[in-house]
């Protein structure tokens, strides 16, 4: 479970005025809950995906995992958490050009010294999971949109974390391949039990969450119902 409390990022540019990205923001995200987050541009939800990614640190308040606080974690714990525990997904894909499906899958692997031989498998039985068991020695550019999304997926979830982040995961396809992926999204968050977190600007995407979450000017509202 994540628990936020006045939880507080602020950035301090060289010459630009202190900008509060989250304003005191509390709430709580149970284990296995799958949520969306909207809101306008520059509302704070990429700092919030970042902090909830244990990629940043909140500058007051505390924000824990699993009763594991984030603030106080050194670097190479933070790092062992993303390693293990934590899944993203982002818009433009973010494969490695030159590796092939399967070696990116691999990569997520590497981190947590999975031997060689179980990486293989590993990844190739991740890739048969999100249907593209016959792709896996593609490299990105013979791939479509909605198929390189897919590797993307697979990558996030070889790892067998407990959350998965996603950053706008649906942005760059068009609303066939959307749903198809927000179909797999939510297939993978049921059947392993994930904590699903997931930025978006649309409205059909968000509407699919069992909570959804807006942020406007680094506060946050609870929008489910509405
Ligand atoms: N590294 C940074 N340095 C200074 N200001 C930043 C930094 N990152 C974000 N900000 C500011 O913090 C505020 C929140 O930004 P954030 O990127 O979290 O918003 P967002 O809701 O994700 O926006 P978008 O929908 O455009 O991605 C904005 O005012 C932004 O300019």
């Amino acid at each position: 479970m994540y628990t936020l409390t006045d939880l507080t990022k602020t950035y301090t540019g060289k010459r630009q005025a202190r900008v509060t990205a989250l304003d005191s923001v509390s709430i709580t995200i149970p284990d296995g809950e799958f949520v969306s987050i909207q809101g306008p541009t520059g509302g704070g939800k990429s700092t919030l995906l970042q902090l909830l990614g244990a990629l940043d640190r909140p500058t007051s308040g505390s924000l824990s995992l699993g009763g594991t606080d984030i603030a106080t974690l050194k670097e190479r714990e933070l790092g062992r958490l993303r390693a293990d525990d934590i899944g993203f997904v982002f818009q433009g894909f973010n494969l490695i050009p030159t590796l092939t499906a399967q070696e990116n899958v691999e990569t997520a692997l590497v981190p947590q010294h999975v031997a060689a031989d179980e990486r293989r498998q590993r990844a190739r039985e991740a890739l048969e999971s999100v249907g593209l068991g016959e792709r896996t020695d593609h490299l990105p550019s013979e791939l479509s949109g909605g198929q390189q999304q897919r590797v993307a997926i697979a990558r996030a979830l070889v790892k067998r974390p407990t959350v998965l982040l996603a950053d706008e995961p649906t942005g760059n396809l068009d609303e066939h391949t959307r749903d198809e992926i927000m179909a797999l999204l939510e297939s993978q968050w049921k059947d392993r039990g994930l904590t699903m977190i997931l930025v978006t600007h649309d409205s059909a995407v968000a509407r699919r969450a069992q909570r959804r979450l807006r942020l406007a000017g680094g506060h946050v509202q609870d929008i489910t119902a509405a």
